[in-house]
């Protein structure tokens, strides 16, 4: 790999979208070139970068768009692996515009990619049979339980922002595509890859690929890859400037920095980091840091600059 520094960037899917009610393909957008200027602030100050990013919420729209085509219409529905990989190329595109926007109007000849990636999982993972991954947009809990009755989706409360639809979300093992992205983060170019966690694939018998239906967490594939290049920094991107001790609660506690142990302790009192958003952030960073990860950081998009220079964040650092 090259000399410079190399972080992972792993964007949110719920960052990529402004709030509830402005979720439009032209937000998503405006969100992604808001994002990308944070970006480039770090390529400018000296870091090669790769883009992971979330797909939650515009998986589930991109699903939910095939099933009401297919019932209305009659159209052929898209099977989820399909819709994950629909959804890295539109986010993809959105992030690779921006950042090519971006890196020529502030003069730096920088080469954008996304790669379409696959990421394999086990095909006897538990997590099939636990649906747990929230995807598309939020619901009271009359409408969830309604579709949960009438649709047989399975539901959950989504960390106190309301009831989303989820799926299973098995661990990543392998990012199918890694020779490609090394090569192209060595080559100088800044590339978008695991998007949405990557496409889940399971290897046949016969090692062929073939896709299966869930959602990748991001953050455990933006790890894997960060522990597959040797990154010096994953960052996290969310919509929260820090993580908390006892989140939402009236005596919830900033963390500016923190030891591996200590998020470690952390996560095993259950109490602080919500299912299905905060707490797979906080493993993702055990997981890079146990494998000799330098660094750790969790921040939203527009402190991205300012956490970089220590001065907000979460940082967890090695013990
Ligand atoms: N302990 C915590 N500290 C901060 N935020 C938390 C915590 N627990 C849960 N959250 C929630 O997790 C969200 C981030 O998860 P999520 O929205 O799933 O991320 P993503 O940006 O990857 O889509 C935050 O916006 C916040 O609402
Ligand atoms: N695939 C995934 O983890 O997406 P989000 O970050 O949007 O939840």
């Amino acid at each position: 790999m090259s000399e410079k520094k190399v972080a992972v960037v792993a964007i949110g899917g719920n960052s990529l979208i402004l709030d509830k009610k402005r979720q439009s393909v032209e937000d998503q957008y405006a969100a992604a070139q808001e994002t990308a200027k944070h970006i480039v602030d770090m390529i400018e100050a000296g870091w090669d970068v790769a883009i992971g990013h979330g797909n939650g919420p515009q998986v589930g729209f991109i699903l939910r768009r095939s099933e009401i085509a297919h019932k209305v219409e009659g159209m052929h529905e898209v099977p989820l692996d399909v819709c994950g990989a629909d959804s890295q190329g539109a986010i993809g595109y959105a992030i690779t515009q921006n950042m090519q926007n971006e890196l020529k109007k502030r003069g730096i000849n920088k080469p954008v990619a996304t790669i379409i990636t696959q990421v394999r999982v086990d095909a006897d993972d538990k997590a099939f049979e636990h649906p747990s991954k929230p995807i598309g947009g939020f619901m009271d809990e009359p409408e969830a339980m309604k579709r949960k009755e009438e649709l047989g989706w399975s539901v959950v409360e989504d960390s106190g922002r309301g009831w989303r639809r989820v799926v299973a979300s098995p661990i990543p093992q392998e990012v199918v595509e890694l020779d490609s992205v090394k090569t192209l983060i060595d080559a100088g170019v800044i590339v978008v890859t695991v998007g949405g966690g990557g496409i889940p694939v399971i290897r046949n018998a016969d090692g062929e690929l073939k896709g299966t239906a869930a959602v990748i967490d991001k953050d455990f594939a933006s790890s894997l890859l960060a522990r597959e290049i040797n990154a010096d920094l994953l960052l996290i991107s969310t919509a929260v400037e820090k993580v908390y001790l006892n989140f939402g609660k009236p005596d919830q506690k900033a963390l500016d920095r923190i030891t591996l142990s200590e998020a470690k302790q952390y996560l095993a009192e259950g109490t602080h980091f919500a299912k299905g958003s905060m707490a797979p952030k906080i493993q993702a960073i055990i997981w890079f840091l146990e494998a000799g990860g330098k660094s750790a950081l969790i921040t939203d998009p527009a402190n991205i600059g300012r956490a970089l220079r220590g001065e907000t964040g979460t940082w967890i650092m090695p013990d």
